[in-house]
């Protein structure tokens, strides 16, 4: 088994890279399953998760083919077949993003539940809502789910009771070969779904309102071939951001789009730090304060703070002075990280949605397990903060996400290792 070792590095300093966004390469890859044509997707991350989507794709007929390490060719035009293998399905939450393409493309679908980190219960029941809306039949099974539009899919206006991310994706790819036009009210906002959009449109496909929360989509009879870019990470341009701060390091975070992290820039300014963007607002510098001061923090759709980002906060917010309050609005089970901060030192009460923290002068290096992602991270920068060293297992969850985490942090001056260790 692996597990990262990380142990207090000091102010980390220099310039990291931001790779392309998973949140958006992997609705983007799903969606290549609409093209007739080849698609060549720029800027991909190497990611597990990423893998899985493209074993997928393969899975269903399409050809994926790397041209070089970021950027992927997807042959869609002969797909084989509309049914998701249950062993891909279960590995990841974004795997049931293939059901609305599947379903505009053949008319039929037949999927399993997707996994994913357990960071609360996900139903799946919007995006069904909007399937059946665009006249889908949909019969759930224990954990398969059949679709089918014997005549095909019909526009129609759905609203969404909650802005889901994944729930607007899946409906906006399966209203692009539909009928008519296809109204989504209350729709995410977040820049994924615009980029998916502005794929989709490069496709031939004709949406408008994507990062508005009524998004009009036009039936259009084929998308073709494109070349695409998928845009930066931004929670990964916030872990690192999180990352100057919690090491009271100065680091320039290059290839990012600022106005993606607005929110995270204001709670450092709160914190302390001082935040530079240049004038194409591409590249920011984080420079930590000497004495973070504590603050609150509540997660919300787009554009309100990012959910990804939360566990990561929280770690910065266990060293900064006073007291702080972080209130989690969209997932119901994204403290699973709480325990493992505890292990190191910090002081946090829990009650439902709420973590209250009195901040501790230092962390101390301990055991501990990445349970989720973003959980992971965290981790990973309360390590770089703790007295000591840590260890964290379970570090597949933190694969999914980051491409390599640990090299781009010893580029900054971390001491942080992989290391394998005997069961
Ligand atoms: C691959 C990907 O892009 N993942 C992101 C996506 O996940 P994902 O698309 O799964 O997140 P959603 O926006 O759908 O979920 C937000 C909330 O809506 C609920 N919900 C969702 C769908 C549904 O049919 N019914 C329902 O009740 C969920 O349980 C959750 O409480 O957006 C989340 C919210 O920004 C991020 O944390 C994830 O990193
Ligand atoms: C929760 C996340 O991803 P997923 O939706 O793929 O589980 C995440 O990226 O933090």
């Amino acid at each position: 088994m692996e597990k990262i070792v990380v142990t207090n590095s000091g102010p980390l300093t220099g310039s990291v890279n931001i790779d392309g966004a998973k949140n958006a390469a992997l609705p983007i890859i799903a969606a290549s399953l609409l093209g007739t044509e080849p698609i060549i997707l720029e800027n991909v991350p190497n990611l597990s998760d990423i893998e899985v989507i493209l074993e997928v794709l393969e899975s269903l007929g399409a050809k994926v083919e790397f041209l070089e390490k970021n950027t992927v060719r997807i042959d869609s035009s002969n797909l084989t077949g509309y049914e998701a293998p249950m062993e891909l399905m279960n590995r990841m939450r974004a795997s049931f993003l293939v059901m609305g393409p599947l379903l505009a493309r053949f008319g039929k679908t037949m999927t399993y539940l997707p996994g994913g980190c357990a960071i609360g219960k996900r139903p799946i029941d919007l995006h069904l809502k909007g399937f059946k809306a665009l006249g889908a039949v949909v019969k759930e099974g224990i954990d398969k789910i059949e679709a089918t539009a014997e005549d095909g899919l019909r526009g129609d206006v759905i609203y969404l009771d909650f802005p889901s991310v994944g729930a607007t994706q899946n409906i906006i790819m399966a209203a692009t070969l539909a009928e008519g036009e296809t109204v989504i009210e209350n729709a995410a906002k977040e820049p994924e779904i615009v980029d998916l959009v502005n794929f989709l449109n490069k496709m031939g496909a004709n949406i408008k309102g994507a990062g508005t929360s009524a998004i009009r989509i036009k039936g259009v009879n084929k998308l073709t071939g494109v070349q695409h870019a998928v845009i930066p990470d931004r929670i990964e341009a916030a872990t690192f951001m999180v990352a100057a701060a919690i090491t009271k390091g100065d680091i320039t975070i290059e290839n990012c789009i600022a106005s993606h992290v607005m929110p995270i820039i204001a709670k450092l300014k709160e914190v302390g730090c001082k935040v530079y963007v240049n004038e194409d607002q591409d590249v920011l510098r984080v420079v930590g304060a000497k004495d973070p001061i504590g603050t609150d923090i509540k997660t919300l759709p787009y554009p309100g703070f990012p959910t990804d980002v939360q566990a990561q906060f929280m770690a910065l917010l266990t060293i900064a002075k006073g007291q702080s309050k972080v209130t989690e609005t969209v997932f119901e089970n994204r403290f699973m990280h709480v325990d493992e901060l505890l292990r190191m030192g910090a002081i946090i009460a829990t009650d439902a949605r709420e973590a209250r923290i009195a901040g501790v002068p230092v962390l101390k290096g301990a055991e501990v397990k990445a349970t989720d992602l973003r959980a992971g991270a965290a981790l990973i920068l309360a390590g770089l903060a703790a007295e000591g060293k840590t260890y964290i297992s379970d570090i597949y969850h933190i694969d999914r996400g980051y491409d390599d985490i640990v090299g781009k942090l010893n580029s900054l001056g971390a001491k942080i290792s992989r290391i394998d260790v005997d069961l």
